[in-house]
């Protein structure tokens, strides 16, 4: 196997130094990453890296992930998903269930899960459905699929909300049997007919169905109570309202064990958007209002959400490409969270790059129950790594992204930030900000 010396990376909170990646681990840091061999420069290693001026962190690990494979490998597949996830510093990402057909058996959740073991980008976690077919009315087969190979431990029906309480509870009661954890895409369905964006002044402006606030807090709100009563785990995906943040913070100081994400895209952009109709800026939960994203900037930034989920939702052009109220829900983002992340809340002095590593890394690994990542940047820890040039900006072009699909919505926007390297287990998925083929030593 390859072996690496990182020279001069800053990692957390510490001073510039070196690292030496061998075996799949951290196997050196300081002055020892250079005692294992006689070339002082080179410390032995097969490959040097200059790491100056980059700060390392551990992978990334995304809870949000759609793959699209099985069933809309045009959009996306497994592979070329899990290249852009590590060209995005991510070494862990959870492959959301409403594929075709969908992750709701044992069966299905093991070929997502070999298709990204096969691909080797980055580790797969197939999340599975909760409810059979996303249909909303029986439970899916929760535990044959957490005893599978593909362990699975984050249960959703994302895109659709679990709305009927009963089978909510259900499966809160359920997935304690396995350690598990229900993610909730929080959306009152009956509120939300035929929404089209945020309902608020510019949705009244252009005559578009509103998507309400409260469709979203009303579920948030039910669910951490019920999450309470059965004593389980709840986790919220892509938060996106002022009152959701309230609601997770009164849930929180109460001792409800619930978890909060936020989207990069929730944490920049705004509603005024919809304003020019293009269907790139069209996504479930809408784009909100400029108070949304100041209070979920600042619910990010005191612990109340734990966690940034991409929400990286390809889609096919002819799905895009076409008036609004036609366009199917969702962004690419995989290769620009980290960027919009540093801009939003790096740059502005709110997270330091320990709180990234946190909320983008840690805590997504512990709420998945990822063994393997997530850890601390030590010496004997796997290495899953992750080196950022925070000086470095780049105008984000989509056809030159890695996925499948152009639905980026910060297309022709300059961001901060420049993934350098990504290490699974010890070898390198990307160099030189360019991917890695598997076998290929450089
Ligand atoms: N976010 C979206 O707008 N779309 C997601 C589903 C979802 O997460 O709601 C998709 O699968 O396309």
């Amino acid at each position: 196997m390859t072996t690496y010396l990182l020279t001069g990376a800053r990692p957390l909170g510490g001073d510039p130094t070196d690292m030496l990646i061998a075996d799949g681990v951290v196997a050196a840091m300081g002055a020892d990453a250079r005692r294992g061999g006689a070339d002082a420069r080179t410390g032995g290693a097969d490959v040097v890296v200059d790491a100056a001026g980059l700060v390392l962190l551990p992978g990334l690990v995304d809870l949000h992930t759609h793959l699209r494979e099985p069933g809309r490998e045009d959009a996306e597949t497994v592979e070329s998903g899990t290249r852009a996830a590590a060209l995005g510093g991510f070494t862990a990402v959870h492959a959301m269930a409403n594929t075709t057909p969908t992750q709701d058996t044992a069966g299905v959740v093991e070929q997502v899960w070999r298709l990204g073991r096969d691909a080797g980008w980055c580790d797969v976690h197939p999340v599975g459905a909760v409810t059979v077919g996303l249909a909303g009315e029986r439970l899916a087969e929760l535990s044959a699929m957490a005893r599978s190979a593909a362990a699975v431990r984050v249960f959703s029906d994302d895109g659709k909300c679990v709305h009927d309480p009963v089978v909510m509870r259900r499966a809160l009661e359920y997935v304690k049997a396995f350690d598990g954890v229900v993610a909730q895409h929080a959306q009152e369905p009956r509120l939300t007919e035929g929404a089209q964006m945020h309902e608020g002044v510019i949705s009244a402006e252009l005559g578009l169905t509103g998507w309400p606030a409260v469709a979203e807090e009303a579920i948030v709100a039910r669910d951490v109570l019920l999450a309470e009563h059965v004593g389980s785990r709840l986790h919220v995906l892509h938060l996106s309202t002022a009152g959701s943040v309230e609601i997770v913070r009164w849930a929180k100081a109460r001792g409800i064990d619930v978890t909060a994400e936020v989207t990069p895209h929730h944490l920049m952009l705004t509603d005024d958007l919809v304003r020019g109709y293009d269907p790139r800026f069209k996504v479930n939960p809408p784009l909100r209002t400029a108070a949304d994203v100041e209070a979920v900037r600042e619910g990010l930034a005191d612990g109340t959400i734990d966690t940034v989920g991409t929400d990286h939702a390809p889609h096919a052009r002819e799905d895009k490409d076409c008036e609004w109220g036609a366009a199917a829900f969702g962004m690419t983002g995989l290769e620009t969270a980290l960027s919009v992340v540093q801009a939003t809340m790096v740059d502005t002095g709110r997270l330091t790059w320990a709180d990234v590593a946190r909320v983008m890394s840690t805590a997504p690994a512990r709420i998945g129950r990822v063994a393997g990542h997530g850890r601390p940047v030590a010496v004997g820890e796997p290495a899953n790594l992750t080196l950022v040039d925070p000086a470095a900006r780049r105008v984000v072009v989509p056809e030159e992204q890695a996925t499948a699909s152009v639905n980026s919505p910060f297309a022709g926007r300059e961001l901060p930030g420049r993934v350098v390297a990504t290490f699974l287990r010890g070898r390198a998925t990307v160099l030189d900000g360019a991917p890695v083929e598997r076998g290929v030593h450089v």
